[in-house]
């Protein structure tokens, strides 16, 4: 893995106009200039619209003003920012950024550091890939690298496909596939609390833990999203690649060390120890949900269907639940539940390691009362960890739940926790591809979610059966009181 301290590069982003550039990039590539972590950069910004230098740098300091900057240092970093008119299906385009890379790299002396960021619609990714290698912009004097956003595919067929394309152009080692949860720094800190840790890790197993809780919910709806989320739904925006990406780095081996090849290898295993779920027993394993109108912090809200007249006939699922098995020698029989949607009570990303409880109850009046100790991983908004035990309190001689809490959302950081989106640009300029997908971790969780819209393909949803503020459809927590166990609050 090649290492720097202050990565050179010039750093091209297909779709600067757009959302994603304003809301997450602009204000990740600031964030590492603050640190300082990049000095010698130049930002290209690429789209149709007729924008100039000014117009980008007048729009990046905008996405960063609420950050702290003086106008003089903002102006310093805007200045690194230019900006091409580019339509990516034109072989002129790719001339014109040609020379303005090679300028660029002569003016801020980037060594011939090259990465191309597609934040663009996913329909344009193998085609901007093809034609960077057939214009030449992957050939310059250091290394190139290509960042890619998701969806990746729309299943494993179309997955594959564009991979193939993408590698048709670009060695695996230069992709780098987003999958923002990776930079979450709780997420991050899955792998440490496991494995810096014997009071867990020993206990990191079947003979130990009862079942493990991942919840994402959202109390968003689809926003102006719309049109890409009725086309994908909770299955493909957040399971297949979150989702199970957490579930990866819960349940996968301590690697033997922690370079990206044995990383994601252990990952990778894994994934192929999913239990394949066959369509026909796809209600055993899964429920899906559609939010009618409803209630969020005493506003309401309106139902899916009603947020725009494409929608009023959707049968789009905006929230998931399933279980997934593990069928290996550590987790056989150990469930590990996800759920996630929109419109839901609250925004909240949590992980619950449910413990077996003791074989006697001493303390407790009844057996019913008896507390799992959980360790719960607080990803966001919180990002700590809380254990919760029992003792006994205030004279009391029967025991209670208490609980041991660590918030890492106070911690020092310079200027506060860095974001997800800043860790892995940083990560990318350096080099790491750890926190980066592989196409095999993709092709894998493809073809275990496929297996689940295939089975509900079969049957018509009855939506709308959840309320807008609620946890999901009923459906939710019969999928885990037929087990014997329930959803712990997301709440504290
Ligand atoms: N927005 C978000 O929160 C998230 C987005 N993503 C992913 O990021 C990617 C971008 O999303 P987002 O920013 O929301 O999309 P937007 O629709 O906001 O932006 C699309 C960009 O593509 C440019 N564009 C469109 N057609 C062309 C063309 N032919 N040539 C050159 N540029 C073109 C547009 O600029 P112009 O019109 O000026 O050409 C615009 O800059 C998608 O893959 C999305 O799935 C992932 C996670 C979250
Ligand atoms: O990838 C996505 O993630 C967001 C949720 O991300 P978070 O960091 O805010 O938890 C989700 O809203 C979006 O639909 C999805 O595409």
């Amino acid at each position: 893995m090649e290492k720097q301290i202050k990565p050179k590069a010039v750093i091209v982003i297909f779709g600067a106009t757009g959302d994603l550039a304003k809301r997450k990039l602009y204000p990740s590539i600031y964030r590492m200039y603050r640190n300082g972590k990049i000095a010698d950069f130049a930002v290209i910004g690429a789209a149709r619209r007729p924008w100039t230098n000014e117009t980008l740098r007048e729009n990046v300091e905008a996405s960063v003003k609420d950050l702290d900057m003086n106008d003089q240092d903002l102006q310093a970093f805007s200045s690194h920012f230019y900006y091409q008119p580019v339509d990516v299906t034109q072989s002129s385009s790719y001339q014109d950024l040609n020379h303005l890379i090679q300028e660029l790299e002569g003016a801020y002396q980037t060594d011939g550091n090259r990465v191309f960021y597609l934040a663009m619609a996913p329909e344009f990714f193998g085609l901007i890939a093809k034609n960077l290698k057939a214009h030449g912009l992957k050939e310059g004097a250091g290394w190139t690298r290509l960042v890619i956003e998701k969806p990746f595919g729309h299943d494993l067929p179309s997955a594959k496909q564009l991979n193939k394309e993408i590698r048709s152009a670009f060695e695996e080692e230069q992709i780098y596939r987003i999958d923002h949860y990776l930079g979450k720094e709780m997420v991050q800190n899955i792998e440490v609390i496991r494995f810096a840790n014997g009071l867990f890790e020993h206990l990191w197993n079947n003979r130990f833990i009862s079942n493990i809780q991942i919840t994402s919910s959202e109390s968003l709806g689809v926003e102006e999203r719309a049109r890409y989320y009725d086309h994908s739904g909770a299955t493909r925006d957040m399971a297949q690649n979150h989702m199970m990406q957490m579930v990866a780095l819960l349940a996968m081996e301590p690697p033997i060390n922690l370079t990206t090849e044995e990383v994601r290898s252990e990952k990778i295993k894994v994934l192929r120890a999913m239990r394949h779920i066959k369509p026909d027993e796809v209600d055993d394993y899964f429920v899906r949900g559609q939010y009618g109108p409803g209630e969020i912090d005493g506003v309401s809200v309106k139902g899916y269907r009603e947020e725009t007249d494409e929608l009023q006939h959707s049968d789009t699922e905006t929230f998931v639940a399933g279980k997934i098995m593990i069928d290996n020698y550590r987790w056989a029989g150990v469930p590990f539940y996800i759920r996630t949607g929109k419109r839901m009570t609250e925004k909240s990303t949590k992980i619950v390691v449910e413990f077996r409880n003791i074989p006697m109850n001493l303390y407790y009046e009844k057996k019913e009362d008896q507390h799992p100790n959980l360790l719960v991983i607080n990803i966001s908004p919180e990002e700590g960890v809380t254990l919760y035990l029992n003792a006994k309190k205030d004279q009391v001689g029967h025991a209670e739940p208490i609980k041991l809490a660590y918030n890492n959302n106070f911690t020092d950081h310079g200027i506060n926790t860095p974001e997800a989106y800043e860790k892995l640009l940083y990560d990318c300029l350096l080099g790491d591809a750890t926190n980066f997908t592989h196409w095999d971790e993709v092709a894998l969780s493809w073809s275990f979610i496929d297996a689940i819209l295939a089975g509900w393909r079969k049957k018509q949803p009855d939506f709308p059966n959840y309320a807008a503020g609620k946890m999901g459809p009923d459906a939710s927590d019969a999928l885990l009181k037929k087990d014997g166990h329930h959803w712990w609050p997301i709440g504290d």
